[in-house]
């Protein structure tokens, strides 16, 4: 006999991750039922074990580092060290003691139902949901019907490489190095991208002695001059980093002993810890990907309205959706959130009341049943592919969006760059002396567009969004220049730029 599913709602999102939620807040203002499944902790990897530990755990040695950098305050700093048990402790707090009451209790006031458990994909527009291993929680409603709509947000999982003796060696993945309950006398990080550097950064500024072993160079996807500049932050900060080096064994003889690692051109690092960021991949594996015809572990191809591509649609069209890391399209928080608004938007544009109070108002209309999103629409994620902006939180910062001169040149764009030291600026003088940094702005020379743009420097974040605003609104060269930048402003690196350019 058939199963009866246990309850039925409009839309099930399997992924309460920022990401997730995201998406089930957008369809539910247009008032459509909403359940969101949650296997962990509502609010995800970022919440917990990712952005906003890891940043809490970066902030104070920067705001250190600022303090040390400015005139009348270094001498009263110098020597001073961050205090690990308070950082671990304002980490702890940020992470709400990983207990996830009040984001369950935001779910719940946005008229969302929270469903705990592993949910799973188990054929058209169902969802069944295992019980959580937590005895206390209520039992699993077993199988849930989506009358419309099912969105996978579950997010990614860290890789671990296939080297002998590394898994048995107890190594910590980013979850480990974010909630760690003290700082380790000496940690060695292997791996050259952005959780192997903000993690070097982190420890380092908690006093374990860190050794860095990548491959390759480190931020290998940014502009060259951005890795350079955090290797020799890093170096400054009394990190070994050893590049173009590889991992070929690994040993820890005693479980809590301290574990040794051989490197591939045969040097031994020993370190009391070590943390293996060597990249992420989509969480596809157990999310009944292959009951809708689609392969377990690969992810979860979606067209611009983040509508699964190789499904066959439902009686009223797409009926799945994903976004956020599992998908991977992009790799952050905010972009993944912003494809969760399409999500949810599309969703509610195809199967809600747009009149609902609450429902957004805008001027997009939704695209016809089998029809693509119209780009920059209310509906597709078009910024997805050419202005995903990023920050990575080292010292200097790297702040990049849109493509790298290398990435415009590899799709054959008529590529003009221009490079400007940021340390010239009036804006960077006042802020004391030594100020580093580089910017760098791509323009599609025949358009006349900005397309990239990176910054690399302290601070250097706070100057991202006039870059991001550039490429989404592809606003001309000569209409930039009237966008005037206060003076003594790091955003002075505009006007330069432009000037560099020939204006
Ligand atoms: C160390 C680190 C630092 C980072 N720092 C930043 C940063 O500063 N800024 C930034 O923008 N990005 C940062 N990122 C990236 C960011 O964490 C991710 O891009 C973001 O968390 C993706 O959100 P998501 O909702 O897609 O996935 P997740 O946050 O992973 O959420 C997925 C949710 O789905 C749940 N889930 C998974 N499978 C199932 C299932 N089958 N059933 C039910 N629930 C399920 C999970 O338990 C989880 O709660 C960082 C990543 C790492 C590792
Ligand atoms: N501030 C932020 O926005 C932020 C912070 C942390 C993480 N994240 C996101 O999380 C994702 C995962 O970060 P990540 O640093 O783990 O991945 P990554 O893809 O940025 O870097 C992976 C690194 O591991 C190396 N590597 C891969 N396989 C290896 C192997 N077998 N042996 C040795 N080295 C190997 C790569 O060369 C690369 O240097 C990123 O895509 C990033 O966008 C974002």
């Amino acid at each position: 006999m058939t199963e009866q599913p246990a309850q039925e709602f409009d839309v099930v999102v399997i992924g309460a991750g920022p990401v997730g939620e995201n998406a089930a807040d957008r369809a539910s203002r247009t008032g459509l039922s909403v359940a969101l499944v949650e296997a962990e902790l509502v609010g995800g990897e970022c919440s917990y074990w990712a952005c906003m530990p890891s940043k809490a755990l970066l902030r104070p040695g920067a705001a250190l580092a600022a303090a040390a950098a400015a005139p009348g305050l270094a001498a009263q700093v110098e020597g001073l060290h961050v205090d690990p048990a308070a950082v671990l402790a304002w980490r702890d707090w940020m992470t709400g003691d990983w207990d996830d009451a009040g984001a369950a209790d935001w779910v719940a006031s946005a008229g969302i139902t929270l469903v705990r458990g592993h949910g799973r994909l188990a054929g058209e527009r169902l969802v069944r949901v295992a019980a959580p291993d937590d005895p206390s929680a209520p039992a699993s409603p077993g199988l849930l019907r989506a009358r419309h709509a099912v969105v996978v947000a579950t997010g990614s999982v860290p890789v671990l490489p296939d080297v002998p003796g590394l898994a048995l060696a107890a190594p910590w993945g980013s979850r480990e190095a974010t909630s760690a309950p003290s700082v380790p006398r000496s940690l060695a990080v292997v791996g050259g991208g952005v959780v192997a550097c903000e993690m070097a950064t982190a420890f380092a500024d908690l006093g374990a002695h860190v050794t860095l072993l990548a491959r390759g160079g480190l931020l290998s996807g940014a502009e060259p001059f951005a890795g350079q500049a955090v290797e020799r932050g890093l170096r400054e900060l009394g990190v070994d980093v050893r590049l173009g080096v590889g991992l070929a064994a690994v040993e820890r003889p005693e479980p809590g002993g301290p574990v040794t690692l051989t490197t591939s051109d045969g040097q031994a690092v020993t370190a009391a810890e070590l943390l293996v960021a060597t990249g992420r991949v989509p969480r596809t594996l157990d999310v009944g990907a292959e009951s809708v015809g689609l392969t377990p572990g690969a992810p979860l191809a979606v067209d611009d309205s983040m509508a699964a591509l190789g499904v066959a649609p439902g009686p009223r069209g797409p009926w799945l959706y994903a976004c956020g890391d599992v998908t991977g399209r992009a790799s952050t928080t905010h972009q993944g959130k912003y494809q969760g608004r399409v999500a949810g938007d599309v969703v509610a544009a195809r199967f809600g009341d747009p009149q609902a109070a609450g429902a957004p108002t805008h001027a997009d209309a939704p695209p016809p049943a089998g029809a693509a999103a119209r780009p920059w629409s209310r509906y597709a994620a078009t910024a997805d592919d050419v202005a995903a902006p990023q920050v990575v939180f080292t010292r200097p910062q790297v702040a990049s969006v849109g493509l790298t001169e290398r990435e415009a040149e590899r799709r054959g764009l008529p590529v003009r760059a221009v490079t400007y030291e940021l340390g010239e600026l009036a804006g960077a003088s006042v802020t004391g002396p030594g100020y580093a940094g580089t910017a760098r702005l791509v323009v599609d020379a025949e358009r006349r567009v900005v397309v990239g743009a990176t910054f690399v420097g302290p601070d250097a974040g706070d100057l991202l969004h006039a870059a991001t605003i550039a490429v989404v609104g592809q606003v001309p060269l000569d209409r930039l220049w009237h966008a005037v930048p206060a003076y003594p402003t790091l955003s002075e690196v505009w006007l330069r730029l432009l000037e560099a350019y020939g204006l």
